[in-house]
């Protein structure tokens, strides 16, 4: 399982991982998108709130999978997803400010439009959440995501604990 802030590269990461492994890969935002149309039009239409049951619904669905899963960046704020990544092993991907500026430019993403300042009260707000609940965490900043799916590839393939 992926979490981390919006921008963190979860989406990118995931989808290498799961090759490396040769098992499916899934988006929480990618089904919830194909199921509802936009993220951005879930939120101003019908609120943070009814996003949040339906995404919840998506979590629940990924995790019955043999999958690498990437969770909304929001997704770990639902108290029974927070009881159920406890039996996975949970992979947070974290990125400075700095780095995930250019990434977010001119970005989608409803919580983070209005820039950068929304994006770091946002991560500061999760951080403690995020870190509770990851196994293992890696900073995606600096580094090209394929030499970081090597480095994470011993780990995945071990049996989980
Ligand atoms: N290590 C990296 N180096 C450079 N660019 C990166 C890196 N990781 C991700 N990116 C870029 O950052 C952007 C966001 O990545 P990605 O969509 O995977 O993030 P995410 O965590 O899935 O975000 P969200 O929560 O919004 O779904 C992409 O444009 C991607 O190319
Ligand atoms: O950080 C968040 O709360 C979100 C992140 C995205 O992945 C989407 O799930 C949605 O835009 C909400
Ligand atoms: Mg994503």
């Amino acid at each position: 399982m992926l979490i981390g802030a919006p921008g963190a590269g979860k989406t990118r990461l995931g989808k290498r991982l799961a090759k490396l492994l040769d098992v499916p890969f899934i988006d929480t935002d990618k089904t919830i998108v194909a199921e509802h149309g936009a993220i951005a039009a879930m939120f101003e239409l019908h609120g943070e709130p009814h996003f949040r049951a339906i995404e919840r619904e998506h979590v629940a669905a990924a995790l019955q999978n043999k999958a690498v899963v990437a969770l909304g960046g929001g997704a770990v704020l639902d108290a029974d997803t927070q009881v159920d990544l406890a039996a996975h092993r949970v992979l947070l991907l974290t990125v400075t400010p700095e780095a995930v500026e250019k990434r977010i430019a001119g970005s989608k993403r409803p919580l983070v439009r209005d820039g950068l300042g929304a994006w770091v009260a946002l991560v500061e707000a999760r951080t403690p959440i995020y870190e509770r609940l990851a196994t293992r965490s890696v900073d995606t900043s600096n580094r090209p995501l394929d030499h970081i799916a090597t480095e994470l590839l011993g780990w995945l393939q071990e049996e989980r604990p």
